[in-house]
């Protein structure tokens, strides 16, 4: 792919949204939402379903226009901006496409729409792995090859700004190593990613930041080590729980039960724990120490799920 052209200025790149809200009837898909995307990053916008994602990428994309708030790229609303599809390429949803053209033809079409040679077609063709099916028809595509034409399509104007939703449904593991890597070359270029999932571990992979929504809600934004920080905890077991259980609690530890013989302990490290036990002679049969992951996090945070 031929180098961009991305602006040095950071701010150019970035997509502030501000007390976004969007009423649809008696639901609020949206709600007074505040959130920042930085250019040279990869930002997971994870939610449940039908927490108010895809609503809020189309209100980005001036697709939905806002009941409140605003949202901005590089200071302009989308629709404000002057070369919208060399500014933004987004792909909100896999099955768009004249099911009875090729994947070329689709993009060699949108090439001359948009005042770009038709070579472009190709390159992206092989930018996103579709060379060899470029001229079957779109009809007999799989999911996974509608997500990549999907992709393809965004990159069309080598955009500063790239927003996908969901991309990685419908990838095989293979796929999503291969998006991990191509999303993150695009924002080593400098530019903007933002991927939207209900899928963490999928996320986990290929972001460097994440904005959690839940009920139309703003519920974390941060990198992935800043909101998992300090949340790791001890399982520990024993066959005399409750000595334990008092010991462990006397040395600081903040105990929660999890069942007939074993706790999980925050705020001791395994080692510290294993101490306590050691002195006052309580055996121990297990002791390991567990990593929060975000999947762990999402749950936490969006507790309650899908409305
Ligand atoms: N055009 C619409 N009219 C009425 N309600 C809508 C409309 N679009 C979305 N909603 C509702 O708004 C809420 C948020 O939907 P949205 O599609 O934005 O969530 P999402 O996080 O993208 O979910 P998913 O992961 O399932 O795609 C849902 O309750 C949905 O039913």
């Amino acid at each position: 792919m031929t180098a961009p052209p991305i602006s040095r200025d950071p701010a150019a790149g970035r997509i502030v949204v501000e007390g976004l809200t969007k009423q649809f009837r008696s639901v609020r898909a949206v709600d007074q939402l505040s959130f920042t995307v930085e250019p040279g990053s990869v930002t997971g916008f994870l939610g449940p379903n039908g927490a108010g994602k895809t609503t809020t990428l189309r209100m980005v994309l001036g697709l939905v226009s806002p009941s409140a708030g605003s949202a901005t790229i590089g200071g302009q609303p989308y629709r404000q901006l002057a070369a919208p599809s060399h500014a933004v390429g987004a792909a909100l949803e896999a099955s768009s496409f004249h099911p009875a053209r090729s994947a070329r033809n689709h993009l060699r079409v949108l090439c001359i729409a948009a005042g770009l040679p038709v070579g472009r077609a190709d390159e992206l063709l092989g930018l996103v792995g579709l060379t060899d099916a470029a001229r079957r028809k779109v009809r007999g595509y799989s999911l996974g090859m509608r997500q990549r034409l999907g992709l393809a399509q965004a990159l069309l104007g080598d955009p500063a700004v790239l927003i996908l939703d969901e991309p990685a449904n419908g990838l095989d593991p293979e796929g999503i190593r291969w998006l991990r890597g191509l999303l993150r070359h695009l924002a080593d270029e400098g530019r903007t990613v933002l991927v939207s999932s209900h899928q963490l571990n999928e996320v986990q992979e290929i972001a460097d930041r994440v904005v959690i929504l839940s009920r139309g809600r703003l519920v974390r934004q941060g990198t992935i080590a800043e909101l998992t920080a300090g949340t790791d905890r001890v399982v520990v077991r024993s066959p005399d729980p409750a000595r334990l259980h008092e010991a462990v609690a006397r040395a600081g530890g903040d105990v929660t039960p999890l069942d007939a013989t074993g706790m999980q302990v925050r705020g001791l490290d395994a080692a510290q724990i294993g101490h306590v036990a050691f002195t006052e002679g309580i055996e121990l049969h297990e002791l390991s120490a567990r990593r929060t992951d975000l999947e762990d996090l999402f749950f936490e945070l969006t507790a309650g799920g899908p409305r």
